[in-house]
């Protein structure tokens, strides 16, 4: 009796340290379990599909369903923001680059859905968001094993360029089609007299990596230098 009462007094004081209240804890307990299940669910699906095909081929068109839902779920992490302790901005560019590359690259142009890069950033997202859900799930159950701390802020080191690439391989390999295409671009004259051209704006897209990757790079170095060193790092209000 007296052990549980203490345990409740441990996991209030640590909600308190975090500011989020129990509903919220709650549902961010929901929340990360079932995306963590979703990309469990996915990673499985890729290997079964390689090791009964033998090849990517085809391999997109298997798990796009599930890609689409729990990606598009994660959405909720904008709201997310107001609740835990991170940035908007860092969060707001990380989930619009994923819903971009999943609604307006891979399921648009079914041409590229069996492009190598494709399956080069669908492993990399899956092996992180396993990793950062899971870390996310027993840092709330205040039971967090020491590697999936070290995994959640050390793997990104090396995976995060490594998405990056396969992101914007995927792009560059859309192009051609786009272009050929015309596909979500307005051409003059129409009755809005505005044009706008997807191949350009993907080239733009492409182009803001340059500014914007670093900025979620050096963020996620400055969290793991706060979360596996305990630095104290004063971050700028967004
Ligand atoms: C319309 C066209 C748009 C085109 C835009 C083009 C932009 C191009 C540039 C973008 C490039 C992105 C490419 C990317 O898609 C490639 C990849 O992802 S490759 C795979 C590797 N990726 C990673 O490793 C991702 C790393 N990124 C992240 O982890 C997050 O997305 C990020 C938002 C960057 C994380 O930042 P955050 O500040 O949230 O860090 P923490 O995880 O340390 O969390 C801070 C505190 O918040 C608590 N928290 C956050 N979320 C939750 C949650 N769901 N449940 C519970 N708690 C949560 C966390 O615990 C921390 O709290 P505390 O400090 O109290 O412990």
């Amino acid at each position: 009796m007296a052990s549980s009462e203490e345990d409740s007094t441990v996991e209030e004081k640590e909600n308190n340290k975090r500011g989020i209240g129990t509903v919220a804890r709650t549902w961010l307990i929901f929340y990360n379990i079932a995306m963590t299940t979703g990309w469990l669910v996915l990673a499985i699906a890729m290997i079964r599909f390689y090791m009964q095909k033998g090849s990517h081929k085809g391999l997109y068109r298997s798990i796009q369903k599930t890609l689409k839902y729990f990606q598009t779920f994660a959405l909720l992490e904008l709201v997310h923001c107001l609740i835990v302790h991170t940035s908007m901005l860092v969060t707001g560019v990380q989930v619009s680059s994923r819903i971009f590359m999943v609604w307006f690259i891979t399921q648009s142009i079914k041409q590229i859905q069996n492009e190598e890069s494709v399956i080069l950033f669908l492993v990399i997202w899956t092996m992180t968001e396993i990793t950062r859900y899971s870390y996310y799930t027993f840092n709330l159950l205040n039971h967090l094993p020491y590697f999936i701390k070290w995994a959640r802020y050390t793997l990104f080191i090396i995976l995060y360029p490594v998405g990056v690439v396969g992101e914007l391989l995927t792009i560059y390999a859309a192009l051609p089609y786009v272009q050929k295409s015309g596909m979500y671009s307005l051409r003059l004259p129409n009755k809005y007299n505005v044009s706008f051209d997807y191949y350009y704006f993907l080239l733009i897209v492409m182009a803001s990596y340059i500014p914007l990757f670093p900025q979620l790079y050096f963020h996620m170095l400055r969290q793991r230098r706060k979360v596996l060193h305990g630095e104290v790092i004063v971050e700028k209000d967004d």
